[in-house]
């Protein structure tokens, strides 16, 4: 990708000394910045947005410059995973600017990954520019092969172009992550077509257990949930499953499935939650941090941020914030009740 003017513009700072770590109040080290780009999304899926979402309006969401900032001001208090996330990050305008801009810090060594999580609709377009930009691998959100599915989970979106898309990352080089949230009554009869699909393709494969977020209306949650444990047993009459050890920064737990040696990921918030080595916060569009995506507690950085030009009051703010981060989420299913429920939409905080 060329040199753009507006990326170098962004690199004013060559990141001075590093200062002391974030620790949250349980000890945990923060070092995985989760950052919302945009609230908007060519897709509908019905487990995230609702058919007739309003989107907020520009004004509201930070500009790449200031996305810049909030993100460089994490990295110098010592976050080392940074995933772009949404909405859908790869239709806001201007975003592989922004992405040019974050390679800065991979570069000087202080950022040791830079990614996204897509649903691949933009990926033939922007898979190069990606590479380019130092991405290494990207996490599509895929639930289903088959293209009628596709379309009833997605409202919007076409099976086609995102098959498009991941042939375009995996040419470009990229190495591709699929993320599966698992459904009853939906896409149960496909974990295995899925699980081969990929194999054959060389690609990991996460399974996600649904989170009740975002307004339901008609969709029952509750109904669709389905425990990973039991998915987990349904793989292991295939093959022996061996727990492994590595981890990615992130939430999965992954196995290894003996037979085709292929790696498979579990993130299981419900059934086994993972909070007690949460090492993540969430930054949305609009410049509030959520230190737990299972709690609805927030507060805003934007306003400190705009405050002044230089970082002082921002790198104040986000010091406190983490001081409030909770233990744990606030999900409960176990009542068959939403009292659990958190009705903020995951486009807003990227899931
Ligand atoms: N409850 C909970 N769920 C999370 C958290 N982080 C990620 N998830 C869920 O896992 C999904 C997939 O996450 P990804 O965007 O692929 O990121 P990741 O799992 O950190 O990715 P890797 O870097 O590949 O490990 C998210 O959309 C959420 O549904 C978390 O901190 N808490
Ligand atoms: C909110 S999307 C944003 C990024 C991009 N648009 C995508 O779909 O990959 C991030 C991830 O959140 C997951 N997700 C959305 N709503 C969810 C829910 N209610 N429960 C579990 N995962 C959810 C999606 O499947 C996707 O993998
Ligand atoms: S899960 Fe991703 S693709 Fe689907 S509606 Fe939400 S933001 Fe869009
Ligand atoms: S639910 Fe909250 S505390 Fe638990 S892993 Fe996710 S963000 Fe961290």
């Amino acid at each position: 990708m060329a040199p753009n003017t507006l990326a170098q513009g962004f690199a004013r700072d060559t990141l001075p000394p590093m200062k002391a770590p974030l620790i949250d109040p349980f000890q945990r080290a923060i070092e995985y910045l989760r950052v919302s780009v945009t609230d908007r999304c060519d897709f509908r899926c019905v487990y995230c947005m609702s058919e007739n979402m309003t989107f907020l309006p520009k004004k509201e969401l930070l500009s790449l410059e200031e996305l810049d900032r909030m993100c460089s001001a994490f990295v110098r208090l010592g976050v080392q995973k940074l995933r772009i996330t949404g909405g859908e990050p790869l239709v806001r305008r201007g975003i592989m600017t922004f992405f040019q801009a974050m390679s800065r810090h991979l570069e000087s060594g202080a950022l040791k990954e830079l990614t996204l999580t897509t649903n691949g609709s933009q990926l033939v377009k922007f898979a190069d520019d990606l590479k380019a930009a130092g991405v290494r691998r990207v996490n599509i959100s895929l639930d289903t092969l088959d293209e009628a599915k596709f379309a009833q989970i997605t409202r919007w979106g076409r099976l086609p172009q995102v098959l498009k898309g991941i042939d375009a990352a995996q040419k470009a080089g990229l190495r591709v992550k699929i993320n599966t949230v698992a459904l009853k009554g939906f896409n149960e009869d496909e974990l295995e077509t899925l699980s081969d699909w990929c194999a054959s393709r060389d690609m990991d494969l996460t399974f996600i257990e649904v989170m009740p977020m975002g307004d339901l209306g008609n969709e029952d949650r509750l109904g669709q949930y389905w425990s990973l444990k039991d998915l987990r047993a349904r793989l292991e009459t295939r093959s022996p499953l061996v727990d492994l050890p590595e981890r990615t920064g992130g939430p999965a737990r992954y196995v290894r499935v003996e037979n085709t040696g292929q790696k498979i990921g579990f993130i299981t918030p419900l059934s086994h939650n993972f909070c007690e080595s949460c090492n993540r916060v969430r930054i949305t569009c609009t410049g509030e941090i959520y230190t737990c995506l299972g709690q609805e507690g927030h507060s805003d950085l934007r306003a400190p941020l705009r405050a002044s030009e230089s970082d002082a009051q921002l790198e104040d703010a986000i010091r406190a914030a983490i001081s409030l981060k909770p233990k744990g989420h606030d999900f409960d299913y176990s009542r068959q009740t939403v009292d659990g429920q958190v009705s903020r939409h995951m486009s807003h905080t990227g899931g």
